[in-house]
């Protein structure tokens, strides 16, 4: 019996993990879910997982669902609820499927409670990635990829020596833009932008997948999860999503992990992992694929993908600075505000601001996470 917790239950990453413990029904125990806003789906949850625990936005939240809750459930909200449920109760796994980096405290203290992490959340490792890795190490716990390239990356490396890695390439599909020139781009729309051809995911990253960002966050998440320098990690267009990623080693072979663009495989892989079980997704028939198509990253069609290496690279707050500059700017192009060009130009303008601080520790990326929101939401 596997025993997981899930931070965003009701969002893209949450109810597909739902989906696969629905699948196995017998395998899987639900100790805690934490929902943000969508209280009737959590509802739902509720009757059908039976968690022991759950966790609402806020009080008031908490206060409308209070009385539709089985008895024995405890309900918790707000940031101490995600802390509840991440680092309470007695879950072997917690899935951290909340969006942004709101889910760097309660990935720290499910670490800190010595759960394993299947890790959704990049944000948190592109924020705090040092400080995640180092307490994971410490507390002998595993973070487990759940992003499909890392997952896929993840398995290609399964039995290797590392030092026999030459790189890793993380493949992009390019988003809903992905055959729109720069100029083409000034006049889109927020309903454009999410139509993701390959995924269906949350707003957030359907947005960052559209910039490029998500390649960008991507890989700084890769640079953490499997300490590789910046100069092993390449990315590569590939409009199909059929291979994840792949890595190649020193005696030029090359593995790659392929499937359909479904997340329940790298989801169920990150709770069942080193075993592989019965899936829901559909199988793959390269036959039917027929082709499978490559381009060369153009940096300057996608801008953001390289301030986001630049980033990385700089190390500090500096990828603090750019992910909180970015989850402003997408939230107001979501919201209307801005045109979706003025993200990356938003984003560039945080760092031009941004007094970069090295190995920062938890309030100095407290700091630099809010200096940058503030700032991002009055350009
Ligand atoms: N979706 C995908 O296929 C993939 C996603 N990822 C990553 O996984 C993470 C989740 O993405 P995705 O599932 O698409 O996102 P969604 O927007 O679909 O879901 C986000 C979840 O987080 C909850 N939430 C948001 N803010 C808060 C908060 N302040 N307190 C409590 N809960 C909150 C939401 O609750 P509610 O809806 O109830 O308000 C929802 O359950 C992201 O980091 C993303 O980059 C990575 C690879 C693929
Ligand atoms: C499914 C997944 O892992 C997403 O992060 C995906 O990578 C988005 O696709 P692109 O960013 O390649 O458009
Ligand atoms: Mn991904």
């Amino acid at each position: 019996m596997k025993r997981i917790s899930i931070l965003g239950s009701t969002g893209s990453i949450g109810t597909q993990t739902l989906d696969v413990v629905a699948m196995h029904p017998e395998e899987f125990e639900v100790d805690g879910l934490a929902a943000g806003n969508n209280t009737a789906l959590l509802l739902e949850q509720v009757r059908r997982f039976k968690p022991r625990r759950v966790s609402v936005s806020t009080k008031e939240r908490a206060d409308e669902i209070r009385s539709s809750l089985p008895a024995g459930v405890e309900l918790y909200s707000g940031s101490e609820g995600l802390v509840e449920i991440a680092a309470g109760g007695n879950a072997d796994t917690v899935v951290t499927a909340l969006v942004g980096s709101v889910g760097l405290q309660s990935t720290l203290a499910a670490i800190e409670a010595g759960r394993h992490i299947g890790l959704a959340n990049k944000e948190t490792l592109v924020t705090a990635g040092h400080l995640v890795t180092e307490l994971a190490g410490r507390k002998g716990v595993k973070l487990l990829p759940v992003d499909s390239e890392h997952s896929a990356i993840f398995q290609c490396l399964n039995g290797e020596n590392r030092e026999d890695v030459a790189s890793i390439t993380i493949t992009a599909s390019g988003g809903s833009f992905r055959d729109y020139g720069r100029e083409q781009l000034k006049d889109v729309t927020v309903e454009d932008a999410l139509r993701h051809p390959n995924w269906s995911m949350g707003a957030k990253i359907t947005i960052d997948s559209a910039t490029m960002v998500n390649k960008g966050l991507e890989v700084i998440e890769a640079h953490h999860l499997f300490a590789l320098p910046y100069e092993q990690i390449n990315v590569l267009l590939h409009p199909e999503s059929i291979i994840h990623s792949y890595v190649e080693f020193r005696d030029s072979s090359i593995i790659a992990q392929l499937g359909t663009p479904d997340m329940r495989v790298p989801i169920q892989y990150a709770l069942t992992y080193p075993d592989r079980w019965q899936s829901p997704a559909s199988r793959l028939s390269l036959a039917q694929v027929a082709s499978l198509t490559f381009r060369e990253m153009d940096y300057e069609r996608y801008p953001a993908l390289r301030m986001a290496i630049d980033c990385g690279i700089a190390g500090g707050t500096a990828t603090t600075a750019f992910n909180a500059a970015n989850e402003i700017a997408v939230a107001r192009f979501l919201r209307g505000e801005i045109p979706f060009l003025r993200i990356e130009e938003i984003i560039d303008e945080v760092l031009q601001r941004h007094d970069n601080a090295a190995n920062p520790n938890l309030e100095q990326i407290r700091l630099c996470d809010l200096a940058s929101r503030e700032l991002a939401a009055t350009l």
